[in-house]
């Protein structure tokens, strides 16, 4: 598969703190690649990286297949776009001013200004002081600006942060329809899970610098299995009896849970422990979601 970003034990250390640690992420061509993570678990330290904001302490990182250094890193960061922080404006000049300043200065066409400026459904308010610009506004002119040199790969490090729900909505249908547009590969970050599970087709997990999983976000999903949770009156016995018959189970709190199974074998299970006198009581359906995964995975709870 070929990769637009690819880093290779990528390690920064801030002080005596490793802020991101043997970091290797794959970013497909093409794809929206949700960078995940608690507050503080290094994205926005990584993102940097990436962008050549702050030198690695180890490690490499390949963008467009060439390896970011001192003599590559201006050709490569010409096709990147990016939003990290939030963006300043002359306050006093128009969106479509603040544009045409952007646009003169990386010498990009003139009709770019037009088109990303409809791109972000800002045509209406274009001529509007930017001081007087909503934060969802001002965001999405963010987000023009970096779509200005139509780059063939954007890094957005949370786009959202702030916004109304309203504002959240447009900036996701906004990121969801640039790959197709723009033949642009997007990375964002969030630590927001619904987020990246509503614009991700990959998924990097960050937790403390560290890479806990990185894969598509169906086989992300694959993982929150369904599951059977039996309530028995002798949880002990139940599962001695399972064992010596060869059933695959897990102990869990107070219940024992088995694979999901059909209503004839679940029938099954019932006849072989009620046969050995275990009372059941309970038997209830159980999926693992999104966020029980999220908390295996990092120890730490979600932020929905
Ligand atoms: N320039 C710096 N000097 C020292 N420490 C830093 C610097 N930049 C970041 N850090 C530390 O590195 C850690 C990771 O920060 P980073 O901003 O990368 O996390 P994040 O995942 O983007 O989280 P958030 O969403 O809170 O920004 C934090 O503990 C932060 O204090």
């Amino acid at each position: 598969m070929p990769y637009m970003i690819k880093t290779n034990g990528l390690c920064k250390k801030y002080g005596t703190v490793m802020t991101v640690k043997d970091l290797d992420l794959a970013v497909p061509e093409g794809s929206v690649y949700g960078f995940l993570g608690p507050n503080g678990a290094g994205k926005s330290t990584t993102l940097k990286l990436i962008l050549g904001l702050a030198i690695p302490t180890r490690g490499t990182i390949t963008v467009f297949g060439k390896e970011v250094n001192s003599r590559s890193r201006l050709s490569i960061l010409k096709n990147i776009g990016s939003l990290i922080e939030s963006p300043s404006y002359y306050g006093h000049l128009t969106g479509e001013e603040n544009l045409r300043l952007i646009q003169t200065i990386r010498q990009v066409p003139d009709a770019n200004v037009k088109e990303v400026l409809q791109t972000v459904r800002l045509t209406q308010q274009k001529d509007k002081k930017v001081s007087h610009y909503s934060l969802g506004m001002k965001q999405r002119l963010g987000l023009a600006s970096a779509l200005l040199s139509h780059p063939r790969l954007l890094i957005l490090d949370e786009p959202t942060n702030g916004l109304d729900p309203a504002g959240i909505q447009e900036m996701r249908e906004l990121i969801l329809s640039l790959p197709s547009r723009y033949q642009m590969t997007v990375v964002v970050s969030s630590h927001l899970l619904t987020e990246i599970d509503q614009l991700a087709s990959t998924v990097g997990i960050i937790h403390k610098g560290e890479l806990v999983f990185q894969n598509s976000l169906e086989s992300l999903h694959a993982r929150s299995s369904r599951r059977l949770l039996l309530g028995t009156l002798d949880n002990s016995r139940a599962a001695n009896i399972l064992r010596t018959n060869g059933i695959a189970f897990q102990e869990s709190e107070d219940r024992i849970a088995l694979p999901y199974a059909e209503d004839e074998e679940v029938a099954s299970y019932v006849q072989l422990l009620t046969a050995e006198h275990v009372g059941i009581y309970r038997i209830e359906e159980d999926c693992k979601s999104l966020e029980d995964i999220f908390l295996e995975l990092t120890g730490k709870a979600v932020s929905l």
